[in-house]
């Protein structure tokens, strides 16, 4: 040992460091500060100065301590070979030893005095194992002959190793206990769990020995005998502990050996786990480790289990799934799934989305059980769970209006004019807001009117899913007549089938000339009840007010003819108008009530939105505490902003509510690729429903008029009785927003003829998969929509027969039960077509082929003049004589 300080060596002989000054100064030794460096001569001196001392005042000596309690600390580390991948793991064993000698006088009370002379000093007999054991003897070495010295005086083991004289060691050490203790066994769990029953074994070992020593303490056995035996126990301890690192290891090794037939497994396209069902073990099929292991007494800890079976999971599939979705419910990796689908020829990445269909085939490829489920079952599930199943009684409501025209015209104007003077007037003091929507009241009753004008706002409701509109005013400003956007006016409110109003404004224009909007209306099909048609035609003036109380009135007789209805009582449902995020009042969203009535307080749920509803406020800002059918209402509580569009519904409970948010937030997530399918060009035909005749509709924007017509009849000319083709709507021009909203809204395919989208219109087009041409050959076009209409068409399946049999014997087959000898008379017999048995020309059994066989081989295909074996799936009664008739079935594609 190298020098130390004064401070270091009271730590190291763990006496007070005032005492160990004092004893250096009484010793004469020149350290008197803690920090003083003492160096190995010194430290002898203070070692003869201490005999001395006690030498002489061995009287003192009956109060110093009789025991002497040495303690070792010993961590032994070991590596974990690690599982790829993954870091190397260390695992600290810790062993403490303690062992306690008793002074001579103390023993010499019990112990016969001849033993202890026959004491030799250990030192000499034996040579030191450990450097523990080195520590012990050399400490017992530092004891005095006649009488053990106080541990705060026991020199430190190798200063004492050096002293001059080695007395014979006479205690006879009354403990000696071991204790291994596993830390840091990290992060397995179980492989420090695995050390228990070593711990254990030590701890009974540590208890042995005390035994052994405490047999016949009287006796004072033999020191050597002792030293002997506790050197054998250290022995042990140290081979315990190795025995332990040995086990450790295996057992890594086999959870490495296990993960890796784990994969192995997965890679098999199985999943195993530890709540498998247990596989009856084999005879002498475990490694003898193994046996040991699961006979080992667990005491109920948790132990790692070999997984032995496949798990056969019940995956729930929903309409379309993300791959990453679909790797999770089966619990594998992603990466195996994909390997999966593009086996199945689909390339996939983690975030797409795949049909259901594919996705049962790649669930049961996969072993697992494959339940469909349809998002729409499933909301309406839970939907129905939100939702009182009473029925209230239905009654009239207001209608709801959407004012359209072309720019200029004066919607603004009408919408303004109706606001200020019949909202305002009933709400003396309220200040108008603009809410997205308003209800007048008038002696009739109360007509909403929608704050967005514009078919572009009213398709892109639509194309939001929002049929909120009953009745739709088409203003045309009586001096300048129809122009474009009165057309698509008609035509977007006609591709929703809403009834029009017409309002020819600017009558208090001296050039106003109703009589040619009547007569420009006409040609595109709009007639005016005087001219034998079915539309009201109103004279108004926004600006003067002129005609309006009319127009109203008129709104009032159409929601007559229209029987707007509607259950005051129960749930309230409806539509987002718009939302905004308020500062101060968090989300406010302008909801109109379709159904039901709304309260204040109520839990409600807007598309992906959810919340209590805090307040209400009506559109003059007034606080309202409930709101019936056709009533716009802004609320606020949500948890955010709503879309506009998104459909609102009062549900029972705030976790109805989550959970169903929820729900819609993971459907979009998924349905979104899904979504952008749905009106593609070929995709038509997949959207056909059986027995239904099919429609496809179109949306056409041309160069110019000639060409349009003459798209829009060729096209038209293409309808079947199957297959109708519909142009939603036709115009000049290129293809905007609106064009792209409507094709959207009405499930069409967009057309351009020498035109282009713009670029709103192309991001809509891109974002919501709508299905877009361009052409500049109008025969291109026609043929497209030709295939494609084909397509639609159900296609012919037509049989036939390609090879015939005859059977000219019988065998019984353990394996195929009866097996037809048979003669190929005609053709050829091929083993995956479906085949019939004839007897005496009479079809008596259609199937399939279990096997066929030339000699003992299976064969797939046998030809005209040649036996072969038939077996034929599920029928054993076939006979001598009797005919098998193979047959092919073709699906013939009908075209026009
Ligand atoms: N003389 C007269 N002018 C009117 C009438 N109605 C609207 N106007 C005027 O026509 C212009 C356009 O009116 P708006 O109400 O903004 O027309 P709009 O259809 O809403 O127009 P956009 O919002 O641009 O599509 C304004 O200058 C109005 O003052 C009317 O009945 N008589």
């Amino acid at each position: 040992m190298s020098d130390q300080t004064v401070r270091q060596l009271a730590e190291v002989v763990r006496i007070p460091l005032e005492r160990l000054l004092e004893q250096l100064k009484e010793a004469g030794l020149s350290a008197t500060t803690p920090d003083d460096v003492i160096s190995e001569d010194e430290k002898l001196k203070l070692l003869t100065h201490l005999r001395k001392r006690h030498g002489k005042d061995e009287g003192e000596s009956k109060a110093a301590p009789r025991r002497v309690t040495l303690e070792r600390r010993k961590v032994i580390e070991m590596k974990q070979a690690s599982v790829p991948g993954t870091a190397t793991k260390t695992i600290s064993v810790e062993v403490r030893k303690k062992k306690t000698y008793i002074s001579k006088r103390e023993l010499a009370e019990t112990a016969e005095p001849k033993t202890v002379a026959q004491s030799q000093p250990v030192a000499e007999e034996k040579p030191v194992v450990t450097a523990a054991e080195a520590a012990v003897v050399v400490e017992q070495q530092a004891q005095p002959v006649k009488a053990a010295e106080p541990v705060a005086e026991a020199v430190p083991a190798v200063e004492a190793q050096k002293a001059p004289t080695v007395e014979p060691v006479v205690e006879v050490p009354e403990e000696y206990e071991e204790e291994v203790v596993a830390v840091q066994a990290e992060p397995e769990e179980e492989l420090e769990l695995e050390l228990a029953p070593v711990v254990r074994l030590e701890a009974a070992k540590a208890k042995e020995v005390k035994k052994i020593k405490a047999e016949k303490p009287g006796k004072a056995k033999e020191p050597e005998e002792v030293k002997k035996k506790m050197t054998e126990k250290e022995l042990r301890v140290e081979e315990s502990i190795k025995r332990t690192a040995e086990k450790v290891r295996q057992q890594a090794q086999q959870k490495q050996e296990t993960l890796h037939r784990k994969k192995q497994r997965d890679d098999g396209l199985l999943t195993e786990g530890r709540d498998a069902p247990r596989r009856p073990k084999k005879k002498g099929g475990k490694a003898p480790q193994q046996q040991q292991r699961s006979s080992a007494p667990h005491e109920g800890k948790h132990q790692f289990e070999m997984p032995s079976a496949p798990i056969v999971k019940e995956v729930t599939i929903p309409e379309t799934i993300l791959v990453s979705d679909l790797a999770n419910k089966m619990s594998v990796k992603v990466a195996l799934v994909i390997k999966q689908l593009m086996k199945l020829g689909i390339m996939a990445t983690i975030n797409q989305s795949i049909d259901q269909e594919t996705a049962v085939i790649l669930v049961e490829e996969m072993g697992h059980k494959a339940v469909m489920q349809s998002d729409d079952d499933l909301e309406r599930e839970m939907l129905a769970e939100a939702q009182a199943e009473e029925t209230f009684p239905e009654l009239p409501r207001a209608p709801i209006v959407t004012i359209m025209g072309h720019v200029d015209h004066g919607k603004t104007s009408l919408l303004d004019y109706i606001r200020k003077t019949r909202v305002a007037a009933g709400e003396a003091g309220g200040i108008t807001q603009h809410i997205g929507a308003y209800q007048v009241k008038t002696d009739h009753g109360s007509v909403t009117f929608l704050d967005t004008p514009g078919h572009a706002a009213f398709t892109a409701m639509r194309a939001r899913g929002a049929d909120l509109t009953d009745v739709v005013i088409v203003v045309v400003a009586a001096d300048d007549g129809v122009m474009p956007q009165t057309k698509e006016a008609v035509e977007h409110a006609r591709a929703a089938n809403v009834p029009i109003i017409v309002a020819m404004n600017k009558m208090d224009k001296p050039d106003a000339n109703p009589d040619k909007v009547m007569q420009e209306l006409s040609v595109i099909n709009v007639l005016a009840e005087e001219w034998g048609g079915d539309v009201q035609f109103l004279k108004i003036s926004a600006k003067t007010g002129q005609g309006i109380d009319d127009l109203i009135e008129a709104l009032i007789v159409q929601t007559e003819i229209l029987e707007l209805k509607a259950p005051i009582e129960g749930p309230a449902s409806g539509i987002v108008v718009e939302s905004r995020l308020d500062k101060g009042r968090g989300a406010v969203a302008t909801i109109l009530v379709q159904r039901g009535t709304l309260e204040s307080g109520q839990m409600v749920l807007c598309g992906q939105e959810y919340g209590r509803v805090r307040a209400m406020f009506n559109e003059n800002g007034k606080a309202i505490k409930e709101a019936g059918p056709s009533v716009p209402v802004e609320i606020l509580g949500l948890s955010g902003t709503p879309n506009a569009g998104d459909e609102f519904l009062v549900v029972q409970n705030e976790r109805i509510a989550k959970d169903l948010a929820k729900h819609r937030e993971e459907r979009k997530r998924t349905t979104r690729h899904a979504a952008q399918q749905a009106s593609k060009l070929d995709e038509v035909f997949s959207r056909m429903t059986a027995g239904e005749t099919a429609s496809l509709n179109l949306v056409i924007k041309t160069d110019v008029q000639g060409s349009l017509e003459a798209l829009r009849s060729s096209l038209v000319d293409l309808s079947t009785p199957e297959v109708e083709v519909k142009v939603v709507y036709g115009g000049v021009g290129g293809i905007n927003e609106g064009d792209a909203n409507l094709a959207l809204a009405s499930g069409a395919i967009l057309i351009g003829f020498n035109v282009r989208a713009d670029a709103t219109a192309r991001k809509l087009i891109e974002d919501k998969g709508i299905d877009l041409h361009y052409y500049s050959v109008i025969y291109e076009a026609i043929d497209e929509v030709k295939n494609s209409i084909s397509g639609m068409l159900a296609p012919e399946i037509k049989e036939q027969i390609v090879g015939l049999a005859e059977v000219r014997d019988v065998f019984r087959s353990p394996k195929f039960g009866a097996v037809a000898g048979c003669m190929v008379v005609e053709g050829f017999v091929k083993r995956n077509l479906p085949i019939r048995v004839l007897r005496e020309n009479v079809v008596i059994y259609e199937g399939q082929l279990e096997s066929l066989r030339r000699f003992k081989d299976d064969v797939s295909e046998v030809k005209m003049g040649m036996e072969c074996g038939i077996g034929v799936k599920n029928y054993n009664d076939v006979k001598v004589g009797d005919q098998i008739e193979v047959f092919e079935r073709t699906e013939v594609k009908r075209v026009l």
